[in-house]
């Protein structure tokens, strides 16, 4: 039997870390919106009781450091299911880009897997399934819009943003969300207004959601790729209402409104990155697979 399921991107439109814990991991209060970027996962059920990954993509790993292989793994020893599973991914996402491709891979094998092994989960038991591969698994399990707080697990819905464009410019060299973590001073951080966001959102108000765009990270990866400042320049310079970077980065993400300015920025980008995408913000929690 096969499944086809569908496996969009993130970005953050605000990112606050609100502490240090005592196991490693920071406590974040954040917002996230799935845009319509998505990896392509295929599954395919195997007689014999292995699990098996494939992808065209050399940044992709195939073993168990790949997290769709690690959430077929940890369903199939939570369920006692004797069969295995072939996972194939269709990489469309960056790959360690700040857009939670791998976390996004790992909910789709959460929720296809489901299905075909019939295991009858509830949305809310594969994100906390979700949230033992990853902090961003569980938002990717649901999808849409939400408040994330805990180290990212904690998941609360809210309204969906207004319709715009999303650019998004990736530089070539990917960034360990390990190391930003490590090297952020919480001390002398900018805070976002992550409640301002909330309800900028929920009155759908665009002129407010860019002014209140903010992510404590940014200023750590700035440090450690300049090459992002660079491009949050060119962004604004080509006519971006607003420019972020999404997670850890060192993906930017521009916010525009009117199709015309959107192709401005997207062909000026061109000129500076090589990965340039222009998408649509989904917002709204859509059927997955
Ligand atoms: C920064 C964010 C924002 O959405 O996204 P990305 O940039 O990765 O997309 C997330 O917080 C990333 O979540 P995720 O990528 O799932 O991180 P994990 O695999 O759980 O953790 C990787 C490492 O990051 C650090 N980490 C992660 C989450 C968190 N709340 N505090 C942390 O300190 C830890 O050192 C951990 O070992
Ligand atoms: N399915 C996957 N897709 C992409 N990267 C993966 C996947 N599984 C594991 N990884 C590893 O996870 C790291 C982070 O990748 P990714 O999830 O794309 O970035 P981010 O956490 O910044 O959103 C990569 O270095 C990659 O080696």
């Amino acid at each position: 039997m096969k499944l086809m399921v569908k496996a969009p991107a993130k970005i953050n439109l605000s990112l606050d870390v609100v502490g240090k814990r005592d196991d490693g991991y920071h406590d974040v209060k954040m917002i996230m919106t799935t845009i319509d970027l998505a990896d392509r996962i295929e599954l395919e059920l195997l007689q014999e009781d292995k699990i098996v990954v494939t992808s065209h993509n050399r940044y992709v790993p195939d073993d168990q450091r790949n997290l769709a292989y690690q959430a077929a793994v940890i369903l199939k020893e939570m369920f006692g299911i004797k069969q295995g599973a072939h996972i194939f991914i269709t990489k469309n996402i960056p790959v360690a880009a700040g857009l939670a491709g791998g976390s996004s891979d790992a909910a789709a094998v959460l929720r296809g897997l489901n299905k075909l092994w019939n295991l009858n989960c509830s949305l809310d038991e594969l994100a906390e399934i979700g949230s033992k591969i990853g902090s961003d698994v569980s938002f990717c399990v649901y999808g849409g819009t939400a408040i994330a707080t805990g180290r990212g697990e904690k998941i609360q819905h809210i309204d969906t943003p207004p319709p715009c464009w999303v650019i998004l410019a990736k530089p070539a060299q990917g960034v360990s969300t390990a190391t930003v973590y490590q090297k952020l001073k919480l001390d002398d951080v900018k805070h976002p207004d992550v409640d301002k966001m909330v309800q900028a959102i929920s009155e759908k108000d665009y002129d407010e959601i860019c002014d209140s765009l903010g992510n404590v990270l940014e200023s750590v990866t700035l440090q450690l790729h300049p090459e992002v400042a660079m491009i949050k320049e060119q962004m604004k310079r080509f006519g971006a209402d607003a420019v972020l970077m999404s997670g850890s980065g060192p993906t930017v993400f521009g916010l525009v409104r009117h199709d015309s300015r959107m192709n401005r920025v997207y062909n000026g980008l061109k000129g500076f990155c090589d990965q340039v995408y222009a998408v649509r913000m989904l917002g709204e929690r859509e059927k997955l697979d």
